[in-house]
């Protein structure tokens, strides 16, 4: 088998093309424009990447965002004081705190302080409750978010009842994609370090989506010869002297078992982004 690769950058386009079109129609009423609050605290390299491209897509769908960036050494009462503020101010429709945050902060505590109408990362307590219940109004994560839809994308309406295996059982990725998937009838495991025999249950799995954050740990071995696979994790690794970005799968040697398959880069990566301006414009409209 030769697995379609299952292009994020074509989906996230798509998603994007939306969004532009809402914030247009939106703009043409008069109304405000939606505005998105992005918080960086201290100077890592990727997160600086991700936030200059989450400001950039914002700019291009419309989407206004105020940037606010602070030192390496910012005290958690500062970041509390700055997120009060925002959470006050009816201009702003969506608040994201890029993560990981300096040891000195609280994350939790962070991400408990957002309005949870404004938590376009979908991350606050609040949210991932709702999410739990069910309740499909709710802000959720981008990254999952991503994934959904590109499940939706492959398999349409046949992903009812399909096993899917998630491996990684973050409260950003691993959790919330094992919530999503239930909610659209799939038959949910989540496994993780400390699961026995973790290749056979995965090799159960139709939909297999991976989110460890180790460089190729899944490999054809894993994989039930068809599935659809999801791969969410984004390593820099050294390869033949040279530095590349490779994900959680052996993507070589999944591609040629599995049915579909996300790349590393241009897979779940710009789908997060694209989520993110959706859920700004979601939670924009379930302001108004
Ligand atoms: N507040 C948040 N923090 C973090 C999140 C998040 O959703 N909210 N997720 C990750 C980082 N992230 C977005 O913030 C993110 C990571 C990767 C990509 C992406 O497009 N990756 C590219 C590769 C880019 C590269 O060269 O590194 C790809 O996969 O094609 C987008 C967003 C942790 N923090
Ligand atoms: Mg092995």
């Amino acid at each position: 088998m030769n697995a379609k690769v299952i292009d994020g950058k074509a989906l996230s386009a798509e998603v994007l093309a939306e969004v532009t079109a809402s914030v247009s129609e939106i703009q043409a009423q008069g109304l405000a424009t939606p505005c998105l609050a992005v918080v960086l605290v201290g100077e890592d390299p990727a997160s600086q990447v991700y936030v200059r491209n989450k400001l950039r897509q914002c700019e291009a769908t419309g989407i206004r965002s105020v940037e606010h960036r602070l030192a390496a050494d910012t005290s958690e009462a500062t970041l509390l004081e700055l997120l009060a503020k925002m959470n006050a101010d009816p201009a702003i429709h969506g608040i994201l705190v890029q993560l990981p945050l300096p040891a000195q902060i609280d994350e939790q505590k962070v991400i408990a302080a957002i309005d949870p109408a404004k938590d376009v990362d979908g991350f606050h307590p609040e949210n991932m409750g709702r999410l739990l219940a069910g309740d499909e109004s709710v802000l959720v994560p981008c990254t999952p978010l991503g994934c959904l839809l590109m499940l939706k994308h492959t398999l349409g309406d046949s992903l009812k009842g399909k096993h899917v295996v998630v491996v990684g059982r973050s409260n950003i990725v691993g959790k919330p994609a094992a919530l999503l998937t239930l909610q659209q009838h799939c038959t949910v495991t989540i496994v993780h370090s400390r699961t026995q025999d973790i290749e056979a249950v995965c090799r159960q799995a139709d939909i297999l989506i991976v989110a460890v954050g180790r460089a190729e740990m899944v490999g054809a071995d894993w994989v039930k010869p068809g599935a659809v696979v999801l791969d969410v994790g984004i390593n820099r690794v050294e390869r033949d002297g040279k530095a590349k970005l490779v994900g959680d799968v052996d993507y070589a040697a999944v591609a040629s078992i599995a049915s579909a398959i996300t790349p590393v880069p241009g897979g779940v990566g710009p789908m997060t982004i694209a989520c993110l301006l959706r859920n700004t414009l979601q939670a924009y409209q379930q302001q108004r």
